[in-house]
């Protein structure tokens, strides 16, 4: 679970600041996909940024399984993410040299590494395979990133983000790069590995009217100028 409570951002901005988080509260719950929306400007990424401990708030505390990311040095914070934090980004960023598989096998290793745990190479391959079969991709292991179609490497991407079993993943725009019909399908497979894996998820985007189909994706939070609003049903929210 991560918890913000009274987070605030700020940057330079000329001769002033900027405020890009304005005291936050909010719970991201085990188990769920919290859906962040709101418009451009308006805190998503500085959100993810400061749930990731890649960016320290001017104030408040960040609670990720009861430690403070928002109080640890950069070299903790480091750790915490590489051994609980589990990222997917808007491109799916593989490494175009890689098969499918070493993709998750290296991200793996790192973790491992972070974590001071003798994981065995041998359960790693397992927890590999079992993903790439879980997200649709049983078989295509031995493949590169450009044998692959869009859906397949963002599939391939949320794979590797599980493989150390973080607590915590974080969804930054997965499916600005797909139509509509593979956006659904690639959120619906976030709802289900996070149900699965009992993980806090936190999964932004701009365009919540496109999974209009998805189930499952009950607690949508809005954002505008830096604070969280209400809760809402999520058709109010598309509507907002
Ligand atoms: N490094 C920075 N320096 C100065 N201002 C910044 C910086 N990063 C973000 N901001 C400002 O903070 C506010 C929030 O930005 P943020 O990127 O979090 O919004 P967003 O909702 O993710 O937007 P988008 O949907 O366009 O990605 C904006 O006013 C932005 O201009």
């Amino acid at each position: 679970m991560i918890t913000f409570d009274d987070v605030t951002l700020t940057h330079p901005d000329g001769a002033g600041r900027v405020t890009a988080l304005d005291r936050v509260h909010l719970d991201v719950l085990d188990g769920a996909v919290t859906v962040l929306t709101g418009p451009s400007g308006s805190g998503k990424s500085s959100l993810l940024a400061v749930a990731a401990g890649l960016v320290r708030p001017d104030s408040g505390r960040v609670l990720l399984d009861g430690h403070d990311v928002a109080r640890l040095s950069p070299s903790a914070a480091a750790s915490l993410r590489r051994g609980r934090i589990g990222v997917v980004f808007q491109q799916a960023n593989l490494l175009p040299s890689l098969t499918v598989r070493d993709q998750l096998l290296v991200m793996g290793e790192l973790g491992v590494v972070a974590g001071g745990r003798r994981r065995r190479r041998r359960e790693l391959r397992e927890r590999a395979d079992a993903l790439l079969a879980e997200v649709g991709l049983d078989g295509s292991g031995r493949r590169r990133p450009h044998q692959l179609s869009g859906g397949q490497r963002q599939r391939v991407a949320i794979a590797r983000a599980l493989v150390h079993a973080p607590s915590v993943l974080l969804v930054d725009e997965p499916t600005s790069a797909l139509d509509s019909e593979r956006a659904a399908e690639v959120v619906e497979l976030l709802v289900h590995l996070t149900r699965e894996r009992r993980t806090a998820t936190l999964l932004v985007t701009h365009d919540l009217d496109r999974l209009d189909d998805v189930a499952g994706l009950e607690r949508v939070v809005r954002m505008r100028d830096g604070r969280i609003e209400a809760p809402l049903p999520r058709r109010a929210a598309a509507q907002a």
